[in-house]
């Protein structure tokens, strides 16, 4: 074995039976440190920590870890994961169904794995959809592709959505909707339902963005067949999900049946030719943005001292101009913060980012076989001690650059301890775009003029609440119909 490259990245690169390996070792202390394993010491797949004996059998492994064999059903798999990390550690190997995963709890692990340079970047993805497109003969969309047709078709995404000057445009793309949804929030004051609302608001941004149309969701008469075909997809993706036996690959059975005519209500929206694509954008868009709105909004409706920081912010940065233009938000760095810290105390997706190896790599100290699915245990990772002090605590200031050499900043160090969308080619595409969804629907304005949901209303919560809690599912949502009450700020200048 001989080192044949070394990297700017904190790994190296060695040759060794013709097979490239990155090795990485990390300290479980404090301190980010890399240092290269000698081959002999590196430890075979089978040793890598995990549940052994009946655990390690095809399908009953997992199920022996729900009821009736455990106290657990599958709503509550984050704890699952959460008890087997603690007894296993930061790299442990589980059966999920039919094959083995790997969980990669510690950021400095998972950037071995998440730097690698895929060339198929082959991706995991819900088999309803799967089934769906192999019935139907319709087109797969960006998040199940995979090589070059993956890549032919994310190209021209990447270059509409993530460069950093196409931002600009989605500004004022999303500011007509959100003053519609200010001026639907200023007809209730107590919204009963909040992840409704921001829900309609989400489907209504993204409609923009995939069909350059307004959808009619935030009318006095709402469009109830787009919204219900977006209801039955949801429920019927989450319900594949939480399957034990998928019956639905074999029979046509009505939750297959409901997924597939809300799939053809999405697609009477777009030209044939772009289906996949934007049904993919529109699919992948909607639910995620509004559930982690909810949790932005509860999370400074619970904590009133942070939502005045930010309001000092917005009325410094707005003053009184009419528009929000991507300079005010570059300048809004509290904002930034907020958002990110409730997206780490309550992480959005309940398996992030994953990948599947495309060689035999090195990750601690073990082997970990090509063509293994790689869990990066972000959810974990985000409730850690080691890498985010106080994690129970709402703490947006841990966020900022200013704070960075205070132990609450630790999380700073550590950049693949969050990634809520993922990492790198295959990273979220609508990441940008959700970003400023939120932004804007957190920050912006009203037909008066600029001012922001926080400037226009103080958000709070029913009395006794609090806490909201959640439940994860493939993107975190709230356990219960959340309710919060708005109160004009102009009537109360100061909280
Ligand atoms: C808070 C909101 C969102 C979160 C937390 C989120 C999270 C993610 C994550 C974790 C991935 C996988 C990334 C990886 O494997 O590295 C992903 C992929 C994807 N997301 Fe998002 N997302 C959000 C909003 C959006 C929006 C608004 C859109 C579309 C407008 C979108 C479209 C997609 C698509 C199409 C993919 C698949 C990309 C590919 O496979 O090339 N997402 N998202």
């Amino acid at each position: 074995m001989h080192l044949i490259k070394s990297t700017s990245l904190p790994v190296q690169i060695y040759r060794c039976c013709d097979k490239l390996r990155f090795v990485t070792r990390y300290s479980t202390a404090t301190a980010t440190s890399h240092s290269t394993i000698h081959e002999e010491d590196i430890k075979p797949f089978h040793q890598i920590p995990g549940p052994k004996g009946l655990y390690t059998v095809p399908y009953l492994g997992s199920a022996l870890q729900f009821k009736p064999f455990s106290p657990y059903t599958i709503n509550d798999i984050t704890t699952v994961i959460d008890n087997l990390k603690n007894k296993y550690g930061d790299i442990m190997r589980l059966r999920m169904g039919k094959d083995y995963v790997v969980y990669i709890s510690h950021p400095d692990l998972a950037k071995t794995v998440f730097q690698y340079p895929y060339q198929e970047h082959v991706r995991v993805g819900l088999d309803i959809m799967e089934v769906y497109h192999k019935r139907t003969g319709t087109k797969k969309g960006l998040s199940l592709l995979q090589g070059e047709e993956w890549l032919a078709l994310r190209r021209p995404a990447q270059e509409k959505m993530l460069k950093p000057t196409v931002v600009a445009d989605y500004v004022p793309m999303i500011g007509n909707v959100t003053n519609d949804f200010v001026k639907r929030l200023r007809q209730q004051y107590t919204v009963t339902d909040l992840l409704e609302e921001l829900f309609k608001y989400t489907t209504e941004s993204v409609g923009m963005l995939c069909f350059n149309k307004r959808l009619g969701c935030l009318d006095s008469s709402p469009n109830t067949k787009l919204i219900k075909a977006l209801e039955d997809m949801f429920t019927t993706m989450q319900q594949s999900f939480l399957l034990p036996f998928p019956t639905y690959k074999f029979f046509r059975t009505k939750m297959y049946t409901a997924f597939e005519r809300s799939q053809q209500v999405l697609n009477e929206l777009s030209k044939e030719d772009v289906v996949g694509l934007v049904t993919s954008l529109f699919g992948g868009g909607i639910d995620s943005t509004a559930n982690g709105m909810v949790f932005v909004l509860t999370d400074l409706a619970l904590n009133q001292d942070k939502q005045e920081i930010l309001n000092q912010e917005i009325q410094q940065v707005l003053g009184d101009q009419q528009t929000v233009t991507k300079e005010h938000l570059s300048k809004m760095s509290y904002l930034k913060a907020c958002v990110k810290e409730s997206q780490r105390k309550v992480f959005p997706v309940l398996f992030g980012a994953a990948r599947v190896t495309e060689n035999d790599l090195v990750v601690g100290e073990y082997q970990i076989p090509k063509n293994m699915l790689v869990i990066l245990n972000n959810m974990c990772m985000c409730k850690d001690e080691r890498f985010y002090p106080d994690p129970k605590e709402y703490i947006p200031e841990r966020w900022m650059r200013k704070y960075k050499d205070e132990t609450i900043a630790k999380g700073q160090d550590y950049p693949f301890g969050f990634k809520p969308f993922g990492f790198g080619p295959r990273g979220c595409v609508g990441q940008r775009f959700a970003e400023n969804e939120i932004y804007i629907g957190v920050a912006k304005s009203s037909e008066k003029g600029l001012i922001s949901i926080i400037q226009n209303f103080k958000i709070s919560m029913p009395p006794g609440i609090k806490e909201v809690k959640h439940v994860n599912r493939i993107f975190t949502s709230p356990l219960d119909k959340v309710t919060v009450l708005l109160t004009e700020r102009n009537q109360f200048p100061s909280i």
